[in-house]
Order: C-alpha cells, then sequence, then structure tokens
C-alpha cells in the first residue's frame, strides 16, 4: 500500500493515465473503460482500473503542481509496478498559431521547478519524453487526421504569474504552452526506467485570453484521451 494511494497490490495496471483532476479520470473510466473499478479514494484523488480494448489500463488523478503530481507518480511506480505513464493534461497555448482545444505532445519540458539543481548542482538536465511513445502517438494521432504539434513545453511552479508577459520570453524560444507536471513526470519515468508521455490538450490562451470552462477541461477532451488509450 502506498501513503496516497491506497490499493492493493495488483489492483493497478502496468500502464497508467495520468490526469491533474480526479473527475477527469472518473469521466475518462467512465466514457473510454470496460468495467471500470474504483481502487483509491484517499484525498478524492479518484484512482480506476479497467479494460480497453482488452487491455488492462488504469486511470489515476494526480493533482496540480509537480509536488502533487510527484507523490502519485512515485507511489504508481514504485509501490504498485506502473511501467508506462501518460499523463493526459491541459496547457495553455504560448504561440498565436496553436488554439483551443489544439493537441500537443510534448517531447521536452523545460521547467521553472528546482528539483533538479540538487542532483544536478551545476548543470541542467532535459526532462524528455519516452521517443517509442511519442512516436507511437504521432503515427495514431496522423492515421486518425487528429492534428497535433510536437515539441518543448513548459513546466511552470505558478499558474498565476506576476508576469503576464513571461510567455513571450518563452515563445520566443519555441515553447508550445504552459502547464505544471511534465517535467517532473519525465524527471521521474528516467529515474526509474519507466515510459513516460505527456499528451495536452489546449485549455486557454495566454496569446488571445480565450478559454475553456471547468466542465470542458473535465470531460471534453477526448482526442488526447484516445491517442492516450491507442498507444497504451
Ligand atoms: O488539467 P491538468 O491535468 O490538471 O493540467 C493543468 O491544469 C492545472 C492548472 O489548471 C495544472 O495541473 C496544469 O498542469
Ligand atoms: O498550467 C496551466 C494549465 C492550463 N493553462 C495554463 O495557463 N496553465
Amino acid at each position: 500500500m502506498g501513503t496516497h494511494i491506497q490499493a492493493r497490490q495488483g489492483d493497478i495496471a502496468e500502464t497508467v493515465l495520468l490526469p491533474g483532476d480526479p473527475l477527469r479520470a472518473k469521466w475518462i473510466a467512465e466514457t473510454f473503460l470496460e468495467n471500470a473499478r474504483c481502487y483509491n479514494q484517499v484525498r478524492g484523488m479518484l484512482g480506476f482500473t479497467g479494460y480497453f480494448m482488452g487491455k488492462r489500463i488504469s486511470v489515476q488523478g494526480s493533482g496540480m503542481g509537480i509536488p502533487s503530481a510527484m507523490i502519485y507518480y512515485h507511489e504508481l511506480v514504485t509501490r504498485y509496478g506502473a511501467k508506462t505513464l501518460i499523463r493526459v493534461g491541459t496547457a495553455g497555448s504560448y504561440q498565436k498559431e496553436i488554439g483551443l482545444r489544439d493537441v500537443i505532445l510534448a517531447m521536452s519540458a523545460s521547467t521553472t521547478s528546482s528539483i533538479n539543481d540538487e542532483r544536478f548542482p551545476s548543470a541542467h538536465y532535459a526532462p524528455t519524453a519516452n521517443f517509442e511513445l511519442l512516436f507511437k502517438a504521432v503515427r495514431y494521432a496522423e492515421s486518425q487526421e487528429i492534428p497535433f504539434k510536437a515539441g518543448n513545453v513548459l513546466t511552470h511552479d505558478l499558474y498565476y504569474e506576476d508576469d503576464r508577459d513571461e510567455y513571450k520570453r518563452w515563445a520566443e524560444y519555441g515553447v508550445l504552452c504552459v502547464e505544471m507536471e511534465t517535467a517532473g513526470l519525465y524527471t521521474l519515468a528516467a529515474k526509474h526506467g519507466v515510459r513516460a508521455l505527456s499528451v495536452l490538450t489546449i485549455s486557454d490562451s495566454l496569446v488571445t485570453g480565450k478559454v475553456t470552462t471547468p466542465e470542458d477541461r473535465e470531460h471534453s477532451f477526448t482526442e488526447m484521451v484516445k491517442i492516450a488509450l491507442n498507444i497504451a
């Protein structure tokens, strides 16, 4: 048993989808999985295991930000034997040609987090996606004619930045969008030798100020979920 995930050994599949929002986890389980069963309710951070096209898959909420999410990633990998972690998250666009509901495959994640500063005191680690998962995601999206962009994302420690123009510098260097967990996910996956990919959907734009609703974020971003399930 883990401290924050209280499941029995064997309750959690080797492949886990990871939305930040536990209610997005519930929606994914109820909408896409057969025979889904809830294995965790600790802190309301719901986790479910079921079947997608015969394959056993879990979906686990992970909260907002690296400190919360890494607790769940850690327990999934070290206590429950998870081998493939696929984040299905929302993100804010940093580029004018990337609009609401666009899908992003995170090849790498820059970050404002200091999680790797102690590990690499005089250097900068580059958290990177698993190539096999990324390649499969590209092939699946192309086969289904799901438009996507692949590239560097920013994992920020702050949702509300002091300087709302801060994004322009990142945008100038090609960063596609901002979210709050991927750099932690890729770092932890590398350390433990498991596979990870973040598939994101643009929920708002720092460039245009356009936003989606909380309901949209919870239960309407189906394309990223389909990509995640089909590469699992
Ligand atoms: O929609 P999720 O997966 O939670 O992801 C994004 O949304 C939250 C902020 O609203 C942060 O967790 C950010 O990374
Ligand atoms: O972290 C996030 C997620 C969605 N939109 C943002 O602007 N930031």
